[in-house]
């Protein structure tokens, strides 16, 4: 019994953890050779190792897209769709485009409905075979009529159209048109189809190398698509590389070789599975040697390599991946390198030619903050990097712009688009390292792997971050200053971190000035970031910032908010009824809902706003975003928006709860009710207006007659709002877990749900 048990298992036993080596395309022709030879070589013929490659991409296409269950007939006797039943099998004019057609005819007798679109005849007896085997099955077939056929031939345009309807009917496509004998650039017919899969959101599998890519240096200059999954025959060619060891599904196919072959060629083939698959999912794991190679697309991709991620899949997983993953103690840890660089570009980014703008800018800077927000960016970034299908693509377009910047060939996220002369860009801790790069471009490249480090494009770190994705987060912390600058001004505060506050030290005007001048050099890093979506959330955060500080000055009373213009007001975050809340103090009652409501959506944009959009913003710029054509994007972006808002609503509640419960020594700022000295009503307040109704009557007056702090603070203390208070972060602490657990495994995810849950016991 337990020898049929372990051979059961051995049969689904998954292969050994082995990468096989990259092949060139001067390889693949010579071990094709091989395998073709007479007697004393492979001695296959050419239908063999087509019948054999093209059953692997259809057991590809089963295990990767696997068909729906059937479903009964609809109400009107229509047979309905199963899932992933479609699959538009693109073959072109070589022995590829061969094993396209065989793969089409096995995944019809799986159950699939494949079509077949082949627009270049082929040269070679196999080829009008195959084809009749597909028109056999009654397969969809856009073609042109093989040669010597009467009938007029399909004009182009016509083919064009009949290929685009055929992409909207599809589920999956197969990309099978070009192998390792492909020279770019692609000719007609194929450059609009290249294009389109360019376009499309659907899955592509991709055969041997994705179509338009060189097969030796891969898609190293952006131009080509990015595979949802790809299926290596024989062995994967150099040109892959970079998106297999992002992450990107990868299967081998091809169980044809023999050892004597796999070993002259040092293959380095992993087991095939027992049951007679024919194929192997080989999706690179960390455990994977890596392989030498010169390539700079290596180069880069080793730099990028995602060290401490379960690959991604192809879709996004739920929480339950890889189960063997071995948490980290502290995944804060995982930072560590990358807030002293964001410290150190900050200040470079600040610079200005006036002293004293220059000093007061930097101030804030200067004391230790906490930074949760740049974490907060920096961690979503490594939790949700190659998710998307586009990231490779978006991956090396980066590394590209790096490597050229540090060349001196282009800009990085540091170099203006336009003249610096009409920008103005008098910033001095900059103009340095842009003169630097335009006299010596070899400083830049020799700097000390300290002074590197400290670079906003620097690599050195374990983390799987774009260039932009650490700008994105130093911006997000130039915001979050500015917006300390303004508030101390109008909160009239004294002190800030255990420090004069900076308008207690350099007056209000400097302050406000200063905090402008944030918020511009943030603007101006925020248009090199490359992304319009990325612009325009980071921008509206802004608005948000400025409304939420109006809505606190006019305090929680509706009849003095402010007026919202009529989108914002038909939001679910509207404006409160003025009338509920008039009759609520009058009345003497406590606080209506819709007080409460006005309190939550006055935080929600002084505090979770920033948070929560620029946790959405990176996932954009990850490669999530509305314009790349990939529709799960959205729920990635939705998961890092729902995480960073319920997260920074926690946060202000409990900032709001400790203002009453720790001392200002403990918060390093007024503590001891220091919201009600500002005629501010939060929420412990509004919890124990609730039980001791008296209390309207201050809130109402903002707490401004002589003993109404003292007496409100007491009533406070009395009541349950302090602990109310805690338990709703509690609850928004949770749903920003939930929100993660919609993302894969990661140590980033773990450093993102110990920052939710850390947030409950922080003292100050
Ligand atoms: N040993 C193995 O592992 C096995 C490999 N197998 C499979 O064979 C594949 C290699 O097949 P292959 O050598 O026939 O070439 P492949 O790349 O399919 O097509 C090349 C043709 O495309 C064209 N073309 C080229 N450049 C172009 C351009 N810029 N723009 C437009 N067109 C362009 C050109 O055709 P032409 O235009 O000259 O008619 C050229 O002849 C391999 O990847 C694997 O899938 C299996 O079948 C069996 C076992
Ligand atoms: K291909």
């Amino acid at each position: 019994m337990s020898g049929i048990l372990s051979s059961i298992a051995g049969a689904f036993r998954s292969p050994a953890p082995r990468q096989p080596r990259y092949i060139g395309a001067d390889d693949a022709v010579a071990i094709d050779g091989w395998l073709m030879g007479g007697s004393d070589k492979g001695a296959f013929s050419i239908d063999q190792l087509m019948e054999l490659a093209g059953l692997s991409v259809a057991q590809a296409v089963a295990q990767l897209y696997p068909l729906g269950p059937r479903l009964d007939k609809d109400a009107n006797g229509v047979k309905r769709k199963r899932d992933n039943e479609r699959v538009l099998v693109c073959c072109g004019p070589g022995n590829q485009g061969g094993d396209g057609l065989v793969a089409a005819r096995h995944l019809f007798h799986m159950g699939y409905a494949p079509s077949v679109f082949y627009p270049k005849e082929s040269k070679g007896e196999i080829f009008p075979r195959l084809k009749k085997q597909c028109e056999n099955l009654g397969l969809p077939l856009i073609a042109p009529p093989s040669s010597g056929s009467s009938s007029f031939p399909m004009a182009a345009d016509a083919q064009d159209v009949a290929f685009r309807r055929a992409m909207d009917n599809t589920d999956v496509i197969l990309d099978c048109l070009f192998g390792f004998s492909f020279k770019p650039p692609a000719r007609a017919p194929f450059i609009t189809v290249l294009d389109e899969f360019k376009k499309t959101s659907k899955p592509i599998l991709s055969v041997d190398i994705p179509s338009g890519w060189d097969v030796d240096s891969g898609n190293a200059d952006g131009t080509g698509f990015t595979p949802d999954a790809l299926l290596s025959l024989t062995a994967p060619k150099k040109g892959v590389r970079a998106f297999v060891e992002s992450g990107g599904k990868h299967f081998l196919g091809g169980r044809f070789v023999p050892d004597a072959v796999a070993n002259e060629f040092k293959l380095d083939l992993p087991e095939y599975p027992a049951n007679g698959s024919q194929v192997v999912d080989i999706t690179w794991r960390k455990e994977y040697r890596p392989a030498s190679t010169s390539s700079r697309v290596a180069a880069w991709t080793s730099a990028v390599l995602p060290r401490t991620r379960a690959p991604p899949t192809a879709s996004i997983p739920t929480s339950g991946g890889s189960s063997a993953r071995i948490r980290l103690e502290d995944p804060l840890a995982l930072l560590k390198d990358e807030l002293g660089s964001l410290r150190h570009n900050i200040t470079s980014l600040l610079g200005s030619k006036h002293p004293a703008l220059d000093t007061i800018a930097k101030y804030y800077f200067q004391a230790e903050g906490k930074h949760v927000r740049p974490m907060v960016v920096l961690l979503m970034s490594q939790a949700t990097n190659g998710l998307s299908p586009r990231w490779t693509d978006v991956e090396l377009r980066e590394r590209g712009r790096e490597q050229d910047r540090r060349e001196g060939k282009g800009r990085g996220v540091d170099e203006p688009l336009e003249q610096e002369d009409v920008l103005n860009d008098d910033n001095p801790s900059m103009m340095q390292r842009a003169k630097d790069l335009l006299s010596n471009p070899l400083s830049i490249l020799s700097s000390s792997p300290s002074s590197s480090a400290s670079s906003s494009s620097s690599t050195d770190s374990s983390l799987n971050l774009l260039p932009t994705q650490r700008r994105l987060a130093e911006i997000t912390e130039l915001i979050h200053v500015a917006s300390l600058l303004h508030d101390d001004v109008i909160d009239l505060a004294e002190t800030r971190r255990s420090a004069p506050s900076a308008p207690s030290l350099f007056g209000n005007k400097l302050s406000i000035l200063a905090g402008d001048f944030l918020l511009a050099r943030a603007s101006l890093a925020l248009s090199r970031l490359g992304s319009n979506e990325v612009v325009e959330l980071v921008a509206s955060v802004l608005a948000n910032l400025v409304e939420g500080e109006v809505m606190q000055m006019k305090g929680n009373m509706p009849n003095r908010a402010t007026p919202m213009s009529p989108r914002t007001a038909s939001s679910s975050l509207a404006a409160t009824d003025p009338s509920a809340v008039a009759a609520a103090s009058l009345s003497g009652n406590g606080p209506t809902p819709a007080i409460f409501e006005h309190y939550m959506r006055k935080t929600y944009l002084k505090t979770a706003s920033l948070i929560a959009k620029s946790a959405r913003a990176t996932t954009v710029l990850g490669g999530c975003g509305a314009l790349q054509g990939w529709k799960e994007g959205e729920r990635v972006k939705d998961a890092a928006y729902e995480y960073g808002r319920n997260l920074g609503m926690a946060f202000q509640l409990i900032d709001d709860m400790l203002d009453f419960t720790a001392s200002a020594a403990e918060l390093g700022k007024p503590g001891g009710g220091a919201d009600l000295k500002l005629g501010l009503a939060t929420a412990p307040a509004l919890y124990a207006w609730d039980e001791f109704p008296e209390l309207g009557e201050l809130i109402e007056r903002k707490f401004e007659r002589e003993g109404d702090v003292e007496r409100a603070k007491d009533l406070i203390l009395r009541s349950s709002g302090a602990t109310r208070t805690f338990d709703l972060a509690a609850a928004h602490s949770q749903a920003a877990i939930e929100a993660l657990h919609r993302l894969p495994e990661s140590d980033a995810r773990d450093a993102l749900e110990k920052i939710a849950s850390d947030v409950l016991t922080r003292k100050k």
